[in-house]
């Protein structure tokens, strides 16, 4: 073992080794390796140990862990992407596989097409178990876990479930100080859940490790789900906006979606086998599904509560490595794209407070925001909104004597808008709330109402 070394393209295959949880601690593991190298060892932490579970709980959560074992399993996956992949210490049927395989063939589909990789037909998770029968409902109690990522989109669903009176609890992964600054403002009980990657990866990658995005919106919602079967709540609550089903579309190669993870396909997969197969009665889902980009933008605007904490920008993420000096870099796509959706609903005065500049009049800002008009470039692969939101938002600034002279909007006005059809430039088309969501009946006619104020 002392003997092994890290070499992409000698590894043969990739094992899902075993995964464990300690009720005292709350701590589980989970654990992978490459052919016979060392245990990749990932921890995720759950607060409130000890865990008293009945056993119907306990299988539950058996069940839920083996579901993140096998999701969060892609950051080591994609490291060598082996032709062969084992799972040593369960079987699992070919409901489960078929999962699998969706969410790492999309997924990973960034990572593939920038590493100039083809994953169709090459993911094949090994079938063992026959099909068992549905899982039994756990009586779980009526509260919502809603994930907080520290930008405008968790927030609005936050104070949406609010105003709603539904019982929350504002859950994040990871340390970052920024998620924690958001989830105290919101005033609400929290919960932090910690997770930890096998320190190896990061050798790997510095050894040559193939390297990109992972879909890790449907990794946090994996944890999520998890926790809520140890807390015994019924509902895992995201903010997936309907804009984020749309990729970008990329010449010779067509749709690439970076937040894929995010979309509707992955949200009706995940959620419909966590009911199946996990609790009948946890609902996974995501509130802003029947949101634009620009509308989920409209209704952030309405309160000023979170202006001076949020931050979009991902450049505050990184485990490692450096952070941007403000809570808004100014130059990323997620930025260039939040104050433009954001820039219609407020005032300027308080845009420019929040980001502490006016980045539609830096010049030296103009390849972004092309690449989000899809203008002589393809959409940026980050969370931002459709091509179509970016322009029909410019549009409105062209309108507006405090933007119109900006020197991108002056620049949009002159040399992009010519070449546009001015029937697909209107904001209001966009605003239109859409009826594909798995937001549970009892609350959707009052969220709808909310939405449409
Ligand atoms: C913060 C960020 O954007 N990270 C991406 C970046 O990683 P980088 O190497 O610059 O630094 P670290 O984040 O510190 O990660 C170090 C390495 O660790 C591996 N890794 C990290 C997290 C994880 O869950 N799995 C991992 O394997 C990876 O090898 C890192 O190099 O570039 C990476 C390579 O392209 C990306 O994988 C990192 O992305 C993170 C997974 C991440 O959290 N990204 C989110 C900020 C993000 O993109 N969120 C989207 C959601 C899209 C979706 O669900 O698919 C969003 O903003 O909505
Ligand atoms: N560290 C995290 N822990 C738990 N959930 C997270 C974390 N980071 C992101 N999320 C969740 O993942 C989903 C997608 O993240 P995304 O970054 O789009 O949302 P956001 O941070 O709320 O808003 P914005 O789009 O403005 O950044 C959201 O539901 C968000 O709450």
């Amino acid at each position: 073992m002392s003997e092994w070394k890290f070499n992409r393209d000698a590894i043969r295959a990739f094992r899902f080794v075993r995964c464990s949880f300690d009720a005292a601690t709350g701590v589980a593991q989970l654990v992978y390796a490459f052919d016979d190298g060392p245990e990749l060892i990932e921890t995720v932490t759950v607060p409130g140990a000890p865990f008293a579970l009945d056993d119907a709980r306990a299988q539950a959560a058996e069940r839920a862990l083996r579901l993140l074992h096998l999701i969060a399993g892609v950051s080591y996956y994609k490291a060598a992407v082996p032709e062969e992949i084992r799972i040593d210490s369960y079987a699992i049927d070919a409901d489960t596989a078929a999962l699998m395989e969706l969410i790492y063939v999309n997924g990973l589909g960034e990572f593939a097409y920038r590493n100039g990789l083809n994953l169709h037909g090459r993911i094949r998770f090994p079938v063992a178990q026959q099909q068992g029968a549905s899982a039994p409902a756990l009586g779980l109690r009526e509260h919502a876990l809603v994930a907080i990522g520290g930008g405008k989109d968790s927030l609005v669903s936050i104070e949406a479930l609010r105003s709603l009176g539904i019982e929350q609890t504002v859950t994040w992964i990871g340390g970052s100080q920024l998620i924690r600054a958001c989830a105290e403002r919101t005033g609400l009980p929290t919960l932090n859940l910690g997770r930890t990657l096998a320190p190896q990866l990061f050798d790997y990658n510095r050894e040559g490790a193939w390297n990109g995005h992972i879909p890790v919106t449907v990794l946090n919602s994996a944890i999520m789900v998890f926790a809520a079967v140890l807390l015994g709540v019924d509902q895992v609550v995201f903010s997936n906006e309907r804009s984020a089903s749309y990729g970008s579309m990329i010449e010779g190669t067509g749709e690439v979606n970076h937040q894929w993870s995010k979309g509707w396909a992955c949200e009706q997969a995940f959620g419909e086998y966590v009911q199946r197969e996990i609790a009948a009665d946890l609902h996974y889902y995501s509130l802003l599904r029947p949101l634009s980009e620009l509308a989920v933008a409209r209704q952030f605007a309405r309160t000023d509560r979170y202006d001076a904490h949020f931050s979009s920008c991902n450049r505050n993420f990184h485990i490692l490595g450096e952070r941007p000096a403000s809570r808004w870099c100014g130059v990323c796509p997620k930025c260039h794209f939040v104050f433009l959706a954001l820039a219609p609903f407020m005032p300027k005065p308080r845009l420019m407070g929040i980001f502490g500049r006016n980045l539609l009049d830096d010049p030296a800002q103009t390849g972004g925001y092309d690449a989000l008009l899809e203008f002589q470039d393809h959409k940026p692969f980050e969370c931002v909104g459709e091509g179509r939101e970016s322009r029909a938002a410019m549009a409105a600034l062209a309108e507006r004597p405090e933007w119109r002279e900006d020197a991108l909007v002056e620049r949009f006005v002159r040399e992009i808008r010519p070449q546009l059809d001015a029937s697909e430039l209107r904001i209001e088309p966009l605003l239109v709330i859409d009826d594909e969501h798995r937001i549970p009946a009892s609350l959707w006619e009052r969220l709808r109402a909310q939405f449409a104020a």
